[in-house]
């Protein structure tokens, strides 16, 4: 029976049908696997980036930073060239600085860091957060910034004049275009931009890094601060005792009354007495130690912040009324600096020959205070008084008077201007009169802590022959410190100087040694056997930045033409926290490691005379018969005391300068390096000086041509008293 063919149904699928719905499904089901392959590839690809990222830097919250423009890196890159060579202005510590020319056909400053550290990214993060938030046309604007990865690069107004430290110091006749008039200018505005950031900016905001360099300028030669790695926000009330209080008494209770390593509470501000007042002087010596011991102690309990954290308001400021409202508040509160790092930095000043007005203190008085106190308080000071020696070399670090030396090392060469006193000298004569004071510095770097001690005490004698006589117990006393140095620390030292010999070995080994060291020896070896002295050996005339290393110029380079020991810059950055630069930084925040606004006026201080005379702070002639000069600070003070201070200013001028400005100049200079912070003028009293709009405070007594007659009076009386 034939079969009858089934009626198609007609839901059942044709067999073609069925294939192409499997295909179409394996094919959707492949490709969603792939594609949740990919995401999880992909997450797990920018989780590790992020990780190892985070690893190496600090987070960073790009929405802070307050209506900058954010640059993509390829934008930057190809706005400059691709970081042409012929498109770099300059080079700092950190970064090198090209100029580009971003979106609307403007000329841009772009800093590339060169090497991303956890202080670099710091310092850019202040930057950013600090600078970012500021508007004021004494400051160097901040446009822009980029965060790509492990680059970061900041944009800036050009300055077409670069920095202060290129027309001060650069070669040929850049120096030539900073006529008495600008430089005066200069000066003027460094004190506004100041004036904006301590008066100006709510909470006030310390630079902590005032130097020729971070002074740049416009085509007008207008200058304008930069470079804010280092600065700070205060907070006010933040810091305890009033470090510089004038009252023995007072302060002694405090520190009774404090726990030695405990928090110390409570602000004193009303014993500030007026600026220039005589102060007794073993008072200042003993509180200034009270001060420093009660910021050691209260280390320990520093808090740290977030600049993020912190609300910072700058306004359109109105530079009368901010110092009217302060003169109203008074504005003494001590706050603390505001920093996402511990500033624990003991670098001290004292020990450093520039500032001779320190080294006079008197160290076994600060330990000797400890005699009231309870045993273990007592002893608690005079582990203290290490520390503080010696903090810096907590991590075999090199001390300061090492970086000094090497300093002065490498300050001895002819390519320096100031040498035409010692091209006056005999060739021979020449050498071997910086031989006698370079072989003892050199010995000295020859690891002896002896040697050093005794190299210092010859450059010491050095200035103290220079010193009037009047100043015989005040050497006295420096003496006393420096045998209570040896007696104490001579076996601390030679445990821990164990570094400089180990960079020594390395440059035997022939391994790549930061300029400065030995540079000397080497440039007078070289003389010895060459004959005739090389100029590329020993142009190291940098300056010391604690966070950056050393510095010096170098031919390559355009714009500053300064660069940083590599090996000296990496690891200071990686293994100190010191802050500030040689001679620049504020002998109390050396010590204290607080910065306050006062830090702030030291540096300006120190500015202002580079700014009149064209010299470095520190700066070794060839002629010992001129090591008075060495030191720029200690030359004036010496030039004050003889009333002759316009001998000071710089000789390229000639006559051509006003001499009532130039004097008030050197005068409030004077002032702002007066050693108790609070005797320093602050920033509106500065500018309303140079605007002439007050007087200049009498000058510190201690500088003065004819010490006050109650001194003399004094004096008096005790020789009457010793005859009869
Ligand atoms: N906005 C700018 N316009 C023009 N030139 C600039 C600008 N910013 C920096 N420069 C040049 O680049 C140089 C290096 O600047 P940078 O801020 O990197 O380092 P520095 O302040 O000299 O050193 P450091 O950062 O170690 O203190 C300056 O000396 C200056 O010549």
């Amino acid at each position: 029976m034939p079969s009858r063919p089934l009626p198609p149904g007609p839901n059942l699928p044709r067999p073609s049908f069925l294939t192409k719905t499997r295909v179409i499904f394996l094919i959707l089901t492949i490709s969603s696997v792939v594609v949740i392959l990919f995401t999880i590839i992909y997450f797990l690809y920018h989780l590790w980036n992020s990780l190892s990222n985070r690893a190496r830097t600090i987070p960073f919250d790009s929405s802070a930073p307050l209506k900058l423009q954010r640059f993509c890196y390829k934008e930057l890159k190809n706005a400059t060239n691709d970081f042409d060579e012929s498109n770099i202005i300059g080079k700092g510590g950190s970064g090198t600085v090209f100029r580009g020319i971003v979106r609307d056909g403007k000329l841009f400053a772009i800093k590339r860091l060169d090497t991303l550290s956890l202080q670099t990214e710091r310092e850019f993060q202040n930057e950013l957060q600090i600078l970012g938030g500021l508007r004021s046309p004494f400051l160097v604007t901040l446009l822009g910034y980029c965060v790509e990865k492990n680059k970061r690069l900041l944009v800036y107004e050009y300055m077409p004049n670069k920095s202060l430290q290129e027309s001060l110091f650069g070669d040929g006749n850049s120096n030539l275009c900073l006529n008495w008039q600008r430089r005066f200018d200069v000066i003027l505005d460094v004190a506004k931009a100041l004036e904006f950031l301590h008066f100006g900016c709510d909470p006030p905001v310390i630079h902590g890094d005032i130097k020729p360099s971070n002074v740049l300028l416009d085509s007008d030669y207008k200058a304008k601060i930069s470079d804010f790695g280092l600065s700070r926000i205060k907070v006010e009330g933040e810091i305890g005792l009033d470090l510089f209080s004038q009252d023995l008494g007072k302060s002694q209770e405090l520190w009774k009354s404090q726990e030695l390593s405990g928090n110390l509470g409570g602000t004193t501000g009303d014993q500030t007495p007026a600026i220039g007042t005589p102060v007794d002087s073993n008072n200042t010596e003993v509180d200034f130690a009270l001060a420093l011991q009660a910021s050691s102690s209260s280390k320990n309990s520093k808090k740290c912040y977030n600049v993020k954290a912190l609300n910072l308001n700058s306004f359109n400021y109105n530079a009368n009324l901010a110092s009217e409202n302060d003169c109203k508040s008074g504005n003494n509160g001590k706050g603390k600096e505001v920093t996402s790092v511990d500033v624990g930095d003991d670098w001290n000043t004292k020990f450093v020959p520039y500032d001779d007005e320190f080294s006079s203190i008197d160290h076994s008085k600060e330990l000797n205070s400890g005699a009231n106190l309870g045993i273990d308080e007592a002893a608690n000071i005079k582990q203290w008084g290490k520390d503080w020696w010696w903090r810096q070399d907590g991590s075999g670090e090199l001390c300061s008077k090492d970086y000094v030396m090497e300093w002065i090392g490498s300050q001895i060469c002819p390519s320096n201007p100031d040498w035409d006193d010692g091209k006056k000298a005999t060739p021979e004569k020449l050498e071997l009169d910086n031989s006698v004071q370079l072989e003892k510095l050199e010995d000295a770097n020859e690891n002896e802590p002896q040697a050093q001690a005794l190299a210092f005490e010859g450059m010491e004698k050095g200035f103290e022959k220079t010193e009037p006589k009047g100043k015989k117990n005040r050497k006295k006393k420096h003496r006393k410190m420096q045998e209570w140095w040896k007696d104490d620390h001579l076996g601390e030292v030679s445990k821990k100087d164990s570094k400089l010999k180990q960079l020594k070995i390395r440059w035997k080994k022939g391994c790549k040694m930061p300029h400065f060291d030995l540079s000397r020896r080497f440039y007078f070896h070289r003389r010895k056997k060459f004959g005739e002295p090389n100029q590329d050996d020993c142009d190291a005339n940098g300056e010391f930045s604690f966070r950056r290393g050393w510095r010096r110029k170098n031919n390559n380079s355009i714009g500053s033409d300064m660069w940083s020991g590599d090996l000296f810059s990496r690891e200071l950055s990686s293994t100190t926290s010191m802050r500030g630069t040689l001679c620049y930084v504020a002998p109390e925040y050396g010590g204290c490691g607080y910065l306050m606004e006062k830090a702030d006026i030291y540096s300006l201080g120190v500015l202002i005379l580079v700014i009149v005379s064209g010299r470095r702070p520190l700066h070794v002639l060839a002629s010992p018969m001129r090591l008075e000069k060495a030191n720029l600070i200690s030359w004036c003070r010496q030039l004050a005391q003889s009333g002759n201070i316009l001998e000071l200013v710089d000789e390229r001028l000639k006559d051509e300068y006003n001499k009532e400005q130039a004097s008030l100049c050197i005068n409030l200079a004077l002032s702002c390096l007066q050693k108790m912070p609070e005797l320093r003028p602050d920033i509106g009293e500065i500018v309303r000086i140079l605007k002439g709009e007050m007087d200049l405070p009498p000058i510190p007594f201690e500088f003065s041509p004819s010490p006050p007659s109650k001194l003399f009076s004094r004096s008096r009386r005790k020789q009457k008293a010793s005859a009869e």
